[in-house]
Formats: C-alpha cells, sequence, structure tokens
C-alpha cells in the first residue's frame, strides 16, 4: 500500500514547454541566434550550480540578476518556465489574435453569426471571440493560411491536424464547433446546388420513350424510397472522455444548431440501445458527440457509422491520447475513411502526449495560446495547513470551517453559493458529505459510483445559470457543495461556482490546473483553499503558488 508521504508526491506526469513548437521547428533551437530574444537565460539548473563556482562567472551572472533571484534555483527554474513561449511566438500569436475584434470579422455563414449571437453566446453582456477563438477559427475555416504552417495532403497525410491548447475556461469549444459548423454549411450548399443544376441539365433533352414492343415485360414503377444512405452517419465527430462531457458539448452544438438549422445528437451510456438506435437511425446526421468507448463498440456492429465523417474532434485530448483511450480513438479515427479535418483540444498537454502527437502527426498545426498551462491571475489560491491549530489534523472540521467562513462572506448576494470540494479517491465524498451534513451543510456527492441521472441533474445545477436565494433562509442553506473527483474537473463548464476547495493536494499538475480550473472562467474571478498537511510536498506547492502569483505557466 502507497505511503501518505508517497500519495501526496506530485507524479511524474510533466506538462510540455513545447507545445506550440512543431517538431521540425524545434531542432532549430541549436542555431547560433536561436533565443536571442531572451530575458533570462536559459541555463540548466546543474550548469547553473557549477557556474556559481566560478567567481568570474558569477560576476558576469550578477549583472544579469538581482541578488535574490540569482540565489534561488528554484527562480531560475521559474525562468525557464516562463520561456515556454519565446517572446517571436508570443508576438506572432498576439499579432494574430489582435486582428479580429467581432465575430462579424470571420468569414462565416450569416447564419452560423446569428447561431453563435442567438444562440450560443445569448444574454451574454459580451460577444467578443476569445483569444483562442480568434487564432483558431481564421485558420481552422481557411480565411487565414500561414505557409509555414501549411499541409500538404498526400498519401501520408490524408487529412489536416490542428491541435487547439489553451486556458481553462477560455472558449476552445466553440473554437472548433464554429468552424466545423460553418464547413458543414458550406458543403451541404455546394452538393445542394450541384444537385440543382443537375436536375436542369436532365430537364433540358426530354428523353425519348422507348417504343415499346408487343411482348415486352412491364417493368413496375419502383416509388422513390426515402434516402437512408445518410442515416447514421454524421458528417462530423466530436469525442470527449465523460458522459457529463457529452451532454454539455451537445448543448453548445445544439445552440447553433437551432438556428443555423444542423441535425445534431448525442449518445452516451446512460441512454438505452432503442433510445441510441433511433437517436442514430432516425434520419441524416450532422454531428455526433459521444464518448470513445459507445462510438467505437457501434462501430463494429455498424462499420460505415463513420464513413461520411469529413471532420473528427478529439477534446481533452490528453485524456483521450492516454493509455486507458488511445487505442479507442486511433481506431475511431482510423475508421474515417472521408476524414478532412482531424482537430484536438486541451487546456494541458504534458510532455508525453506533446512527444506522441508529433510523432503521430508531424504536421499538425499548433493553435497554441500564450497562456497555455497558467491558472488565471484572478484566482487567489489559499493554504490551510490542518495540521495546525484549531485543526490539530483533523481536516474534515478544515473543510467544514472553510465552508462555513464561505458562507459568512458578503458576497454573491441574493444567490445560492455553489462551491465544489475536489478529493483524489471517491471513497473519501461519501465520508466528506455525511460529515458536512451533519454539520447542516447542504452537501452531495458525485463519482463514478453514483446514479448517472442523479450525476446529470447535480451538474446540470452546477454549470446552470445563478441561482435565486430565499433572503429569509438560514445562511448555511443558501450554499450548495459538491463533493466530486477529477469526473468534474474536466472540461465542466461551472461558470457560476466561484469557490473550489482542494480538500486532497492534486496527483500532479495536470490535476491542479484541472481542479483549479472550475473557477475564473472567462474572465470571471474565483478562490481556491488547498488543504495540506504534513506529508505534503510544501516546496512544490509554494512553487505553484508563486506561478500562479507571476502568471506563469505551471511546470
Ligand atoms: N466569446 C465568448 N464570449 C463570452 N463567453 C464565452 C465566449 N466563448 C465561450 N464563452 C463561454 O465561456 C465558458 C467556457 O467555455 P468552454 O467550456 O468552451 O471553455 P474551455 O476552454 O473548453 O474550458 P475547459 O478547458 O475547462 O474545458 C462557457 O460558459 C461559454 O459559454
Amino acid at each position: 500500500m502507497a505511503s501518505a508521504s508517497l500519495r501526496n508526491r506530485p507524479s511524474r506526469f510533466i506538462l510540455s514547454n513545447r507545445v506550440s513548437v512543431k517538431p521540425d521547428e524545434r531542432k532549430r533551437k541549436a542555431e547560433p541566434t536561436h533565443g536571442m530574444n531572451r530575458t533570462e537565460a536559459n541555463i540548466p539548473q546543474s550548469m547553473w550550480r557549477n557556474r556559481r563556482s566560478s567567481s568570474r562567472q558569477d560576476d558576469q551572472a550578477k549583472g544579469r540578476f538581482s541578488k535574490n533571484e540569482k540565489l534561488d534555483p528554484k527562480h531560475m527554474r521559474m525562468a525557464q518556465s516562463l520561456g515556454v513561449i519565446s517572446r517571436a511566438q508570443r508576438y506572432e500569436v498576439q499579432s494574430e489574435i489582435d486582428k479580429w475584434v467581432s465575430f462579424d470579422d470571420f468569414d462565416l455563414l450569416p447564419s452560423i453569426k446569428e447561431g453563435i449571437a442567438k444562440g450560443a453566446l445569448k444574454g451574454l453582456d459580451t460577444t467578443e471571440p476569445s483569444p483562442v477563438q480568434k487564432l483558431a477559427i481564421p485558420v481552422l475555416t481557411g480565411q487565414t493560411t500561414r505557409r509555414r504552417h501549411k499541409q500538404t495532403i498526400n498519401d501520408k497525410n490524408p487529412y489536416e491536424t490542428f491541435l487547439i491548447a489553451a486556458e481553462t475556461g477560455s472558449g476552445k469549444t466553440l473554437a472548433y464547433v464554429v468552424p466545423i459548423l460553418d464547413q458543414l454549411k458550406r458543403s451541404e450548399e455546394a452538393s445542394r446546388k450541384n444537385d440543382t443544376a443537375g436536375t436542369n441539365m436532365e430537364k433540358d433533352p426530354a428523353p425519348k420513350a422507348p417504343v415499346k414492343e408487343l411482348f415486352d415485360l412491364e417493368i413496375p414503377i419502383v416509388e422513390p424510397k426515402e434516402d437512408k444512405e445518410n442515416h447514421g452517419k454524421p458528417r462530423a465527430v466530436i469525442l470527449v472522455p465523460t458522459s457529463e462531457l457529452v451532454t454539455q458539448v451537445a448543448s453548445v452544438v445544439k445552440s447553433i444548431s437551432h438556428v443555423a438549422k444542423f441535425r445534431t445528437t448525442m449518445i452516451s451510456s446512460n441512454l438505452t440501445g432503442t433510445v441510441i438506435r433511433n437517436r442514430l437511425f432516425s434520419g441524416p446526421l450532422d454531428v455526433l458527440v459521444s464518448t470513445p468507448y459507445l462510438l467505437s463498440s457501434l462501430a463494429i456492429s455498424n462499420p460505415k457509422i463513420l464513413s461520411k465523417c469529413t471532420h473528427l474532434v478529439a477534446d481533452e485530448a490528453d485524456s483521450l491520447f492516454d493509455r486507458e483511450f488511445i487505442y479507442l480513438t486511433t481506431s475511431i479515427i482510423d475508421r474515417a475513411q472521408a476524414l478532412k479535418k482531424l482537430i484536438l483540444c486541451s487546456a494541458t498537454i504534458p510532455k508525453s502526449l506533446d512527444n506522441r502527437l508529433a510523432k503521430f502527426y508531424p504536421a499538425m498545426q499548433r493553435l497554441v495560446t500564450s497562456k497555455i498551462h497558467t491558472v488565471p491571475r484572478r484566482v487567489v489560491l489559499s493554504v490551510v495547513d490542518v495540521h495546525q491549530n484549531p485543526y490539530r489534523r483533523n481536516k474534515l472540521l478544515a473543510c467544514a470551517d472553510t465552508l462555513s467562513q464561505i458562507a459568512k462572506e458578503h458576497s454573491e448576494e441574493g444567490f445560492v453559493k455553489k462551491v465544489i470540494v475536489f478529493v483524489n479517491r471517491r471513497e473519501s465524498t461519501t465520508e466528506i458529505v455525511s460529515f458536512l451534513r451533519e454539520k447542516g451543510f447542504d452537501a452531495a456527492n458525485l463519482n463514478r459510483d453514483t446514479d448517472d441521472r442523479r450525476n446529470t441533474s447535480v451538474v446540470d445545477y452546477f454549470t446552470g445559470p445563478k441561482v435565486s436565494a430565499d433572503p429569509e433562509a438560514p445562511m448555511l442553506e443558501k450554499m450548495k457543495v459538491l463533493v466530486t473527483t477529477d469526473i468534474a474537473s474536466r472540461g465542466v463548464d461551472t461558470k457560476t461556482v466561484k469557490n473550489v476547495l482542494l480538500y486532497d493536494v492534486p496527483y500532479s499538475t495536470i490535476d491542479f490546473i484541472h481542479r483549479l480550473g472550475r473557477v475564473g472562467r472567462m474572465g470571471k474571478r474565483g478562490k481556491a483553499v488547498l488543504f495540506v498537511d504534513n506529508d505534503t510536498n510544501k516546496a512544490w506547492v509554494k512553487e505553484i503558488k508563486k506561478s500562479m502569483f507571476l502568471g506563469g505557466p505551471l511546470l
């Protein structure tokens, strides 16, 4: 059994610091002019230690760093981390982003623009595209072509590949949904025009009826059957790792589809076989949102299900290309023989995935914002040591006390305060919920073992709009607490949640980013509280806090 100290150690899963760089450009690092625009030397820590022994070099270094910075090896590491995206790349990304102001600047069909304004972003004060949308939409629609990134389609690269990587809550879903819907609509209109042209051609020379011979057989006139050729064959497929995300992403697609008229459906394991069959095969289908498990098993019984798929998205790509899913994901991609665009999307790109993608898709175009792997500075992280007084190792008490302090705060006046408590193990959720309920909190748990239907309604509540609170109700009744595992940390759009508690120290920086990413979404403010004890790697926590304070990536 793993000891407590082992459990609290950060995992060896390391975030990539070269996500935005194409594999062939990485080699250029050896060029003598590389890194001339750096403000900090990119010296490995080991070399830095050797250098300190030399007084001459030490003197040189004195000129470059202030007294504290020079002596702090952690700061050296930070300086290297901040060099993740070089100034030139950052400048390039920023200048591309700055070209666009509103959705009207994009070369999108009017029905899609209407779908964004009246559907996806309905009721929002601002409807300006977010930075990742400004970066991805023009490239994915073909409005901007960067010669350096041009992908040649040939036998080796039969389709274009893209990686959208940006910080949590930055609007990545719309960044891929909008161009896909636009392209589907355009190809639909093009084929309709072709059909009309074909019909007109047929009309012109009226075919002569063949002269009937005396003993000619009467051929029965077959009524044209309803064209079932396209039933159950979506033109675009969006893969996400969990059923909760299936519902969420499908609702974004539907919000545009209602206005722009698309046939969208979603399937997940909590639906019965009959419902899934009806949704898939009752008519032609434009967009399908599914988990890889379900779609790959359907593809075995219906081998043609992916035959019309021209656009495929793997959202939360770091999950869909990890050991659990990679076989399913790649088998789905391989079955899509008509594929034109493969889009991978994620808020975190671990080094292992980055290397795998560089190997699988060397020509992949990387649409990466400079804030990748950062937690918005609007999110404030505080740390509570449960070993200290007044908690004396009682973590449950520390959690309840923190929650009651949040309940007392004069924030979110008139609305129910929604708080999420993240734990590492699903068994802990039940224990914490029963303790909190004993203390009078309105708490619910959510993990892989809880009932699917109840999960859906809980997720709906926490991802839904603000809920008015009864002004007469007692303080604790104006707060809802969700105790959950990572199931609710990836991609779940908890836009009205202002507080998260990290009851357990996350296993990796990646988990940190996703859990903290449930607050501070799309420019909002948020607070996070992390509970630590004597087994926690406090140096690591300190570094994370520092990176957050500096607005740098958590590496
Ligand atoms: N242009 C926009 N203006 C205002 N709000 C937007 C815009 N685009 C998206 N949003 C809103 O921002 C929120 C976050 O969007 P989304 O879920 O796509 O983020 P994300 O980057 O995929 O997050 P995560 O990494 O956690 O999956 C959603 O509530 C969405 O409605």
